[in-house]
């Protein structure tokens, strides 16, 4: 089925000034070793909700680490504000998908999303606990603070990683396939943690850029979608999503408009081997 959607100028819809700009990036991870990335172009605007959506294994995590300054571009560039990143910088707090591997069991709830402002000596003991205690308020884990991980189900321990995420108070939050280990109603939960989180932080122009597999997680969250094609990936479409907020799990995934563009995304989908010309991906809403 083809659905036919008119282009519109991301520029008239999202005004904020561009924080991200990658630039035709491309990563081969050895010589030897087939292309990953082929020369991946978009922009994030200051207080952006970016989704980057694709086919298993096309590199979507090779694109967040490269944006995260974490893995180097074979080439093409990053640029935060107009800088080129070349190593992780200080405004940014990535979540990964294991939280299982991202929290210390030995710690407490408390001093794990403590942990990475430990080192800074521009807050007073003070702040760094008023900070911890409003990023737990943020994903409802005020009373917990003693546990330790180990005790905490699967959905509570990813929402103490995004915890110490929102705690270091970064200017763009980046999220790797966040929920991709949680049951299906956890999921649904956490991704309403992250949309009240969401709120907070673009009244303060915070941006968040998430990486899924997941077609209807990316819709029902982001102000913005970045497809990308099969391997290797390149840009295949930007759409804006115009969806209503406060958006709401049974009313937003039954609205028509989520059904139409979801059925438009596997349309792109599934069409991404044939590359339109360079520099020729599309921005629709
Ligand atoms: N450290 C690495 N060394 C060599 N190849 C790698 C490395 N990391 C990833 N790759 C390769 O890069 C390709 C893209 O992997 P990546 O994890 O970025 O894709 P993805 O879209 O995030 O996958 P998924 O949807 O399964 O999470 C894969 O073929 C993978 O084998």
């Amino acid at each position: 089925m083809t659905t036919s959607l008119e282009p519109t100028q991301v520029e008239d819809r999202v005004p904020a000034r561009t924080i991200l700009d990658v630039s035709e990036l491309r990563k081969r991870y050895a010589p030897d070793r087939p292309l990953v990335c082929d020369g991946l172009t978009f922009q994030v605007r200051e207080g952006e909700f970016v989704a980057i959506i694709g086919p298993s294994g096309c590199g979507k995590s090779t694109l967040l680490r490269m944006m995260s300054g974490i893995l180097k571009p074979t080439s093409g560039t990053v640029s935060l504000h107009g800088r080129t990143i070349t190593k992780p910088p200080p405004e940014m707090a990535l979540v990964f998908q294991d939280y299982t591997r991202s929290l210390y069991p030995w710690l407490t709830v408390e001093r794990n999303v403590r942990f990475p402002l430990a080192r800074d000596k521009s807050l007073s003991k003070a702040e760094k606990a008023e900070r911890v205690a409003r990023a737990l308020d943020n994903v409802g884990l005020t009373g917990f603070e003693s546990y330790h991980p180990g005790a905490l189900s699967g959905g509570m321990q990813q929402r103490v990683s995004i915890a110490r995420a929102l705690a270091f108070q970064p200017q763009i939050l980046l999220l790797d396939e966040p929920f991709a280990s949680v049951d299906a109603l956890t999921k649904e939960g956490l991704e309403d943690t992250l949309l009240d989180v969401r709120d907070r932080m673009q009244d303060a122009g915070n941006t968040m850029l998430m990486v899924t597999h997941d077609i209807d997680e990316a819709i029902y969250l982001a102000d913005r979608i970045v497809v990308l094609s099969k391997p290797p990936c390149w840009v295949a479409e930007e759409l804006v999503i115009d969806l209503p907020k406060p958006r709401n799990q049974i009313e937003t995934r039954s609205h028509p408009e989520f059904l139409r563009i979801r059925a438009h995304i596997h349309d792109v989908m599934g069409l991404t081997d044939q590359r339109r010309g360079a520099g020729d991906s599309r921005t629709t809403h």
